[in-house]
């Protein structure tokens, strides 16, 4: 029978699948692509913990659906996504590397030149659906101080792992890893 790890947060429970990413190494996964209750139930409770921002961003994909819901109800017309791949419809886009703890080979991470211009000299928040080994959040960080913005904020449902110790990011709930014996 599949081992299962009972999340509770923003009022919500989920038994989210225990599954292995690395030969030493399982996670329980949490996807909110697709669950609107949970990004409808922890949205605002990061809204709260949020300092004065003025723009909004997020790395493709599973943030995609809590920065579109925080964006909403901050009012903010628009917000930021750095993408997986470059597109040909991009205006001279910045581009990073990263690896994150769930796909642990190298992937690109790119934002549009046109956003890049709009985020300079604005105070910018982070926002994912997850902060694990925090590589992701890094390479967010660098792709927005390339672009001239100000990070004042980093925040995530949770908080996996050691990532929980940290004091530079707002969190909701701590997820646990599952090292194999
Ligand atoms: O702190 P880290 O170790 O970097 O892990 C956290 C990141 O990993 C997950 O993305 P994933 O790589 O699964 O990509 P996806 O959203 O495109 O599925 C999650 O959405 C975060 O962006």
């Amino acid at each position: 029978m599949e081992k299962t790890y009972k999340l509770e947060v923003a009022g919500v429970t989920r038994e989210l699948p225990i599954l292995p990413v690395a030969e030493d190494l399982s996670i329980a996964s949490f996807v909110i692509l697709g669950d609107a209750q949970i990004v409808a139930a922890a949205a605002p409770l990061l809204v709260e913990k949020l300092p004065e921002v003025d723009v909004l961003i997020t790395a493709e994909a599973k943030g995609i659906p809590l920065v579109y819901e925080i964006a909403r109800l901050l009012n903010l017309k628009k917000y930021y996504v750095a993408r997986k791949s470059i597109k040909p419809y991009m205006d001279q886009p910045l581009v990073n590397e990263v690896f994150s703890i769930t796909t642990q080979k190298k992937q690109v991470l790119c934002l549009d030149g046109a956003d890049a211009r709009e985020i300079k000299g604005k105070r910018v928040a982070i926002i994912d659906d997850v902060i694990s080994t925090g590589k992701s959040l890094k390479a967010i960080e660098d792709l927005v101080v390339q672009a001239g913005g100000e990070v004042v904020a980093r925040a995530a449902i949770l908080a996996e792992g050691d990532a929980a110790a940290r004091t530079d990011i707002l969190f909701l709930q701590e997820l646990p890893l599952f090292p194999h014996k």
